[in-house]
């Protein structure tokens, strides 16, 4: 295929908006974590980390309401109004623990923050979590801006939360892309009209995008976006 048949070549981009959980860390073992400890309290039957992961994306209400009803368990407002209550509490208590990067990752967005583009997240994790999980984790002096979906004016999908993100970072025009691992991601991106990439582990790897929308490593996007002509 020459070149011209590729697909057309976007510049390098000059910042990067990145969602949070399963594409920078992997959280879910704290979330099942929190979780857990709510199904306990209540003498209901605990749950594996791959069973919650299922509902992570959404935001806390989200995950609590689905798995609860998922399992055939109370989730009117008030119990859910308590679970989010008392499962944010046990996160706060162990934000870290568990959680770990995906394989480059860190090094990557030293490498990335070191090449001078300017990063930021936005995240559907509650904001003071985000904040203290990134500081836990060392990588939080590498991103300019975090918005959790506490913070942000309606959370993701809606695009408003992703445009926050840049609008405090106050790009100017300079072109951005977001990167992230779910329909929720993608469908934020498509809404802002912002280019989308997909990382190529945990759920990621289920999303349907272009090739060369596909991240091997967060590095890609500072050497050459277009990723067909990489050598
Ligand atoms: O905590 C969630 O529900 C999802 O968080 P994320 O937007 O960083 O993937
Ligand atoms: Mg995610």
């Amino acid at each position: 295929m020459s070149q011209q048949d590729g697909p057309e070549r976007e510049p390098p981009y000059k910042a990067l908006v990145f969602d949070l959980d399963g594409t920078l860390i992997n959280s879910a073992p704290d979330i099942a974590a929190a979780v857990n400890k709510v199904l306990e309290a209540h003498g209901w039957p605990v749950q594996s980390v791959a069973f919650v992961e299922e509902f992570i994306g959404f935001g806390p209400r989200r995950l609590l309401h689905d798995l609860l009803a998922a399992l055939d368990l109370p989730s009117d407002d008030r119990t859910v109004d308590k679970a989010v209550r008392d499962y944010l509490a046990n996160y706060q208590q162990e934000p870290a623990q568990r959680t770990l990067f995906y394989p480059h990752v860190r090094e990557d967005l030293q490498a990335l923050h070191t090449a001078g583009l300017r990063l930021g997240i936005c995240t559907n994790k509650p904001q003071e979590l985000s904040l203290k999980v990134l500081e836990i984790l060392g990588v939080a002096p590498f991103f300019e801006v975090v918005v959790g979906a506490d913070t942000a004016p309606v959370c993701k999908p809606h695009p408003s939360h992703l445009l926050a993100v840049v609008e405090k970072m106050d790009l100017n025009g300079d072109s951005w892309a977001y990167v992230g691992d779910t329909k929720v991601d993608q469908a934020t991106a498509e809404a802002a009209g912002a280019p989308f990439y997909a990382v190529s582990w945990g759920c990621g790897a289920e999303l349907s995008v272009e090739p060369h929308r596909r991240l091997d490593r967060l590095i890609d996007l500072a050497r050459n976006p277009d990723r067909d002509e990489r050598t």
